[in-house]
């Protein structure tokens, strides 16, 4: 090689390592399948930047962007190319769909950065089709693309194919496809996370269950006499708390920023190791106390404000955790609920409680859901979130299954405190009440 291909092909390699791989675009593309199936958006909507609910008949703005991004007709075709890839054709025929009618739009018109062409789109959009079952759309898809491409011996045989099994059994032309989402059993739970996630304040509001209150929380604690937090109590059982402004848009801030260089791909507890999921699509970093005195006296505040004990080993470092567009974290618990969880290698017992801070604000989506309690608390920045994951008696409350629901548009936040059950002996006393 002459120097100069070897210095290009050097550069070239260096760059390589931030570019997007492949990884990436499937990442994406999940992302957007994912944000259509929670949210029941509309592809056709989707792909120019608009976010409709569509149920039967009826379409709910979900957020009204100021601009509209669309994506183009390679960028929808590889969308779909990702699911056809996994044999996922309920996904990949709206998205081929979308990618056949706008390379259809502009047609003749060619993109430096496109991959893909009308004929590749109606290609793998014919077969999608087929595999569905509707044979009658993947003829009239297939004898399209013999229009452009009419020496295709492949196509050809497949248009005899196709007429073939229509002459047979003539009733697959009114074959209308129903096809399963894939992958996801169906399941209350999921219906009920979806639900939570798409429609949320449908929860009884404070004023239909008086025991629901606001209040100024002091927790007796001589820091919190002067400036006490507002508390709004969203559940009774499990007990759930939203503590207003518990941080400022200058201590978020800052944290993130601490966070922000450490930030890696977020893992989850398997058995004894810890595997990133696709259930858990996020960044996030651990902060050590010793990293800035802020996060020393925000420790402080969590401890007057729960009244429990914070100090390593009974709570856990800061965990900060970001989630870009169709980030979240599906219904789990955050307590170990398998005796053998990494959990228990703080030798400090299971995650009694959760306090959570939301380090942002978010444009659409992202709302933490409350599954089996049924009700879900909107991304309020600077606020922070507590409950108890486990009863007085030390057993895991089943009813705290919770979920990050998926961020539909912004940028999300949050830090996790977990608390720990050793620690806390006189602080919360135990009960054997199974209720408790
Ligand atoms: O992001 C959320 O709203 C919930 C996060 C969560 O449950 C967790 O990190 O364990
Ligand atoms: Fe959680």
């Amino acid at each position: 090689m002459k120097d100069n291909e070897v210095a290009l092909k050097d550069g070239y390699e260096k760059e390589e390592q931030d570019l997007p791989a492949f990884e990436d675009l499937e990442g994406a593309a999940r992302a957007l399948m994912r944000l259509q199936d929670v949210y029941m958006l509309n592809v056709k909507g989707l792909a120019r930047g608009v976010f409709q609910r569509v149920t039967g008949s009826a379409v709910t703005d979900l957020y009204s962007p100021r601009r509209l991004f669309s994506l183009t007709a390679d960028d929808c075709f590889q969308v779909g190319k990702v699911a056809y890839d996994m044999g996922d054709y309920y996904h990949a025929i709206p998205w081929l769909e979308e990618a056949v009618s706008l390379f259809r739009g502009s047609y003749g018109e060619w993109k430096t950065e496109d991959e893909a062409s009308l004929e590749d789109a109606l290609d793998h959009l014919a077969f999608a089709y087929f595999q569905a079952g509707n044979v009658s759309c993947a003829l009239s898809l297939s004898r399209e693309f013999l229009l452009y491409s009419p020496d295709n011996k492949r196509m050809a045989r497949n248009v005899l194919k196709y007429e073939k099994l229509l002459a047979e059994s003539p009733n697959q032309e009114l074959a209308e496809a129903v096809i399963q989402r894939p992958n996801v059993p169906h399941l209350q739970t999921r219906d009920t996370y979806e639900g939570l996630c798409q429609t949320l304040g449908s929860q009884p509001t404070h004023y239909q269950i008086p025991s629901l209150y606001c209040s100024y929380e002091t927790n007796s604690s001589p820091f919190l006499l002067l400036q006490p937090v507002r508390k709004e109590v969203m559940h009774l059982e499990p007990y759930v708390v939203l503590y207003h402004d518990f941080v400022s848009d200058s201590e978020a801030q800052k944290i993130r920023g601490l966070a922000e260089p450490w930030l890696q791909r977020s893992v989850v507890a398997s058995g004894e190791k810890q595997l990133p999921v696709e259930y858990r699509i996020s960044k996030s970093a651990w902060l050590k106390d010793t990293v800035d005195p802020m996060l020393v006296t925000l420790d402080h505040r969590i401890a007057a404000l729960t009244g429990l004990d914070v100090q390593p080993p009974y709570a856990e470092y800061l965990q900060v955790v970001n989630y870009g567009i169709g980030g979240h974290y599906e219904p789990h618990f955050d307590h170990a609920t398998s005796p053998t969880s990494p959990l228990y290698r703080m030798k400090s017992g299971n995650r009694v409680a959760t306090f959570m801070i939301y380090l942002s604000s978010v444009e659409a989506g992202g709302a933490t859901a409350f599954i089996y309690a049924n009700f879900s608390v909107p991304v309020v920045k600077n606020a922070a979130l507590f409950w108890w994951n486990l009863h007085r008696s030390g057993e895991g409350d089943g009813d705290t299954l919770h979920a990050g629901c998926p961020v539909l548009v912004g940028d999300k936040w949050v830090a996790n405190k977990w608390i720990h059950e050793y620690g806390q002996e006189f602080r919360r006393p135990c009960s054997s009440s199974p209720e408790d």
